[in-house]
């Protein structure tokens, strides 16, 4: 087993990545230490009271000594506590976050970031509908992808900051992948902020059609809609975060999919069975070849890790 990769991380921000961080990092020993500073005094105290690690009073304490500072805010709030830490990061010290969009994080951390500190903006595929430090988990990054988006051509010594990363995500159990930041953007918005979208809109226009009338919609729901209600809990502030900077790609990718839509609608109108046909048994053949590319297995779990039952 290798030793710990870092003497003392600082996580900021107590929520759901950042407990999750703070307790796999103690569980795979992949940090000597972990402190954990949140803005919010309540957090703080929570924090603290689930044992999570050395909860800090101030940030100039969280990051006194650290050798990582992993930013586990929303992404709207990453310039602002880049910001806030900037006096007290060392020379040498790897600043990453975990933001689910990666250009706009990049552009607000470098916006402050003090010249000698490694920048590494990350981001794991994993995570719930939960938030807040009571829905962390050390297994959340069991197996899960870990997309690491380095600043491009750099040599030594930040090429080192950026193996050493890895390795710690690696410890955590994530699969690390190393991406640009707008490829990380395109893709991201198709594959989970789109879908985070589309769920937050039709549990909305489920619950306004029961309530002009049309009666029982969710009490009758099957499983996929029940899917959906579960993305539609998903945190707003942290959402809005994610639509407001990653506004381009996801627009883009609306565009296309309205437009696929609207294709459906109109073979349902004008009852285009063979055109219906070929679209569902295309997307069905899609699912079938991810099953035997062996892409949806326990192991490449598509960061679906749940907690473990208490
Ligand atoms: N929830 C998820 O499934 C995933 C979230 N992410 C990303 O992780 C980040 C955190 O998300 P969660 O842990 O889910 O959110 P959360 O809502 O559980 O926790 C965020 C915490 O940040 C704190 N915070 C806000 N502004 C702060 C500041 N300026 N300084 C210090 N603390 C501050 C809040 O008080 C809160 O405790 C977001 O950027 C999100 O995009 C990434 C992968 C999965
Ligand atoms: O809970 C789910 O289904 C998710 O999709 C979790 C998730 C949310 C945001 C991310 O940036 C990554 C993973």
């Amino acid at each position: 087993m290798p030793g710990p990769v870092f003497d003392r991380i600082a996580i900021f921000g107590a929520g759901l990545i950042g407990s999750s961080i703070a307790l796999a990092a103690r569980e795979y020993r992949a940090a000597k230490k972990v402190v954990l500073f949140d803005k919010s005094e309540d957090v703080r105290a929570r924090a603290r009271s689930l044992n999570l690690g050395e909860v800090a009073e101030t940030m100039e304490a969280a990051c006194s000594g650290a050798d990582c500072i992993i930013l586990c805010v929303p992404v709207g709030a990453i310039g602002e506590t880049t910001e806030a830490i900037a006096p007290y990061l060392q020379a040498g010290v790897i600043l990453t976050d975990v933001g689910s969009v990666k250009e706009k994080a990049l552009e607000s951390m470098s916006a402050h970031c003090p010249e000698g500190v490694f920048l590494i903006p990350g981001h794991p595929i994993a995570g719930t509908e939960k938030s807040g430090p009571e829905a962390g988990f050390a297994s959340l990054f069991r197996n899960a992808w870990h997309i690491l988006t380095p600043l491009p051509q750099q040599d030594e010594p930040y090429n080192s900051a950026v193996d050493r990363l890895a390795s710690f995500w690696e410890m955590l159990g994530a699969k690390v992948e190393i991406m640009e930041a707008a490829r990380h953007d395109r893709v991201l918005a198709i594959t989970s902020h789109l879908p985070h979208l589309i769920a937050y809109n039709i549990v909305s226009t489920a619950h306004d059609m029961e309530s002009v009338g049309e009666g029982e919609v969710v009490k009758y729901s099957a499983g996929g809609f029940r899917d959906f209600t579960r993305i539609a809990a998903s945190d707003p502030t942290m959402w809005r975060d994610v639509f407001l900077n990653n506004k381009e790609a996801v627009l883009e990718t609306l565009g296309r999919f309205s437009e696929d839509l609207a294709a459906l609608q109109r073979a349902i109108r004008w009852d285009d069975g063979e055109t219906l046909f070929r679209e569902f048994e295309r997307a069905r053949g899609i699912r079938k070849a991810i099953v035997e590319a062996g892409q949806d297995t326990d192991e490449t779990n598509f960061g679906r890790n749940r907690p473990p039952k208490k």
